[in-house]
């Protein structure tokens, strides 16, 4: 009996242990070589696989030499930002791939190709990441399926045209704030200098907060603090190989990033819990983001019984509202950030900017109206997007043999879309690529890009960026205030170092010398 328990025990392990060194092997050598063989048929090119590894060490290595030191002061970032990527190109051409580890990624500049691949969002879809990078953003960025398509109906409604004048107050309010900060700064001869880059990641909070969340930056500040770490910790976790299983590993970075989450998780619920309080008791908004959440949840309690899965669960709720404090805050503040570096540089673009910001707003606050005819604004706004892009790329996964262009795309390969690339590609931009120059987008983008797919700041397709709206008339009405109350220049201390952390930002701030406008 003994005996033929041990057998059976005996067995059962061999075959896990067999089932699983395969799958091992599998992932690591037989299928990266299989989809190697498959891509080099196609005609694409790339470095051999290495075990493990891939190209990983030599990107980090690469990107590390790079943003060692600052650069000149010049828009052409690409030799800095993408420079691995950009060697890649020079040594085997224009189709060519890279190993993120195990995994290859196929670069796609094509705009024809790059909105294809955005239409198809159920043929390209979003890469499993590894579950420590979730911690920082989860919900409706990583959601797929039809898990996706509910939370996008449920959250939609918060960022239509309507919603956006109702939230117009709180814009002002977070504005307003940072006017008089500043004002209070200046000196007897109503300059001063400093670096605006926290000033503005704290307006940009103060603005989610207010509006999506009814509560300020003060309140919300301990979850920015915890979420700005975790970002630094999300990006070193990003530049390794992932193992499946490895983020059980209890490592200093591990641990931190967990007890992070679980700090943000109790902020958050103690947010809601005092939401739900005043929902009860008549006395809070039904129009912000939360609410529109919370009342998906008070759906899926109600109709839970019948298992209709028509709402968000508290979870889904907890998830959403982590997301919206890191969207909200890292993207808006960067396109600022850039604008009055960009303004700084280009006096003439800022009086234009500020000129016309006077015709239509004289000294009054901007209101919603106006907005929509800020042109010149509107045009800088795009060059800035064009030449710092808040993100630089899009990756999806192949999930099954898919036909882009000419190629045919084995299933398990990822494809990234180079935002960078494409927005600094003389090909498609002229010789003046990387050039500032907003007069490209006098009559609109579609005259700009000659109705290509290249420019894409915001991504495309079904999952184009839904705060972008909101993005925009943040943005507008900062800078309208902004150039109302001071003109600026870069002081002699700026350094010019864009860099990713995991948007791309100003590596040592932006320091500029504010000076009080009489107007
Ligand atoms: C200048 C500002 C912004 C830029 C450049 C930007 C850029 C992007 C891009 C490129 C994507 C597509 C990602 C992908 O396809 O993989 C995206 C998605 C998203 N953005 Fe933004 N974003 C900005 C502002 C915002 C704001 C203010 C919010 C929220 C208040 C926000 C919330 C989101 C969400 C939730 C998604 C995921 C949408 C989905 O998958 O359905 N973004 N954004």
């Amino acid at each position: 009996m003994v005996t033929t328990t041990a057998i059976i025990l005996f067995t059962v392990l061999t075959t896990l242990a067999l089932t699983w060194s395969w799958k091992i092997l599998n992932w690591l050598w037989l299928k990266p070589k299989k989809l190697e063989k498959l891509m080099r048929e196609q005609g694409l090119k790339g470095n051999s696989y290495r075990f493990l590894v891939g190209d990983i060490k030599d990107i980090v290595k690469s990107r590390k030499e790079a943003t060692s030191k600052p650069m000149n002061l010049s828009d052409d970032i690409v030799p800095r930002m993408c420079s691995y990527f950009q060697q890649s190109a020079i040594k085997h051409g224009k189709n060519y791939f890279v190993w993120f580890g195990p995994t290859p990624r196929v670069t796609i500049t094509d705009p024809e190709l790059i909105k294809d691949v955005l239409n198809k969002n159920n043929d390209f879809r979003k890469p499993n990441t590894n579950p420590l990078v979730r911690l920082l953003a989860n919900g409706l960025v990583t959601l797929e399926g039809e898990q996706w398509s509910k939370h996008r109906k449920i959250i939609n409604p918060a960022f239509h045209f309507e919603k956006l004048k109702i939230m117009l107050p709180n814009f002002f309010k977070s504005c307003d704030d940072l006017i008089s900060k500043w004002e209070t700064m200046l000196s007897s001869d109503g300059s001063c200098e400093m670096d605006v880059w926290p000033f503005l990641q704290n307006l940009a909070s103060d603005v989610i907060s207010r509006t999506a969340f009814g509560s300020s930056y003060e309140e919300g500040m301990r979850i920015f603090q915890l979420q700005i770490e975790q970002a630094e910790l999300t990006k070193t976790v990003m530049m390794n190989v992932y193992i499946p299983g490895w983020s059980f590993l209890p490592t200093p970075t591990h641990r931190r990033m967990k007890e992070i989450d679980r700090d943000v998780k109790a902020s958050l619920t103690n947010m809601i819990n005092k939401r739900e309080k005043a929902l009860k008791a008549g006395e809070a908004t039904k129009d912000d983001l939360l609410s529109i959440l919370l009342e998906s949840n008070h759906k899926e309690m109600e109709e839970h019984g019948n298992n209709k899965n028509v709402g968000m669960s508290l979870e889904d709720v907890i998830e959403e509202c982590k997301l919206f404090y890191f969207a909200g805050q890292e993207t808006t503040s960067v396109l600022l950030v850039w604008t009055m570096v960009l303004l700084s540089r280009y006096p003439d673009w800022q009086t234009r900017a500020r000129e016309e910001v006077l015709q239509v707003f004289g000294k009054e606050k901007p209101d919603f109206d106006g907005l929509s005819h800020l042109k010149i604004v509107t045009m800088i706004f795009n060059e800035v997007l064009r030449l710092y892009p808040p993100i630089l790329a899009l990756a999806r996964t192949v999930h099954k043999d898919m036909k882009l262009g000419n190629l045919t795309l084995p299933a398990g390969v990822q494809v990234l879309l180079s935002i960078i690339l494409v927005h600094h590609d003389s090909k498609i931009w002229g010789d003046d690529a990387t050039m500032f120059n907003p007069e490209r987008f006098s009559e609109g983008v579609l005259k700009a890009t000659n109705g290509r797919y290249s420019f894409f700041p915001f991504g495309g397709g079904p999952r184009i960026c839904i705060g972008q709206n909101f993005a925009m008339m943040e943005a507008k009405i900062a800078i309208a205030m902004i150039l109302q109350h001071f003109s600026f220049e870069l002081s002699p201390t700026y350094t010019h170092a864009p860099s990713t952390v995991i948007t791309l930002q100003p590596q040592y701030g932006a320091h500029i010398i504010l000076r009080k406008v009489e107007i």
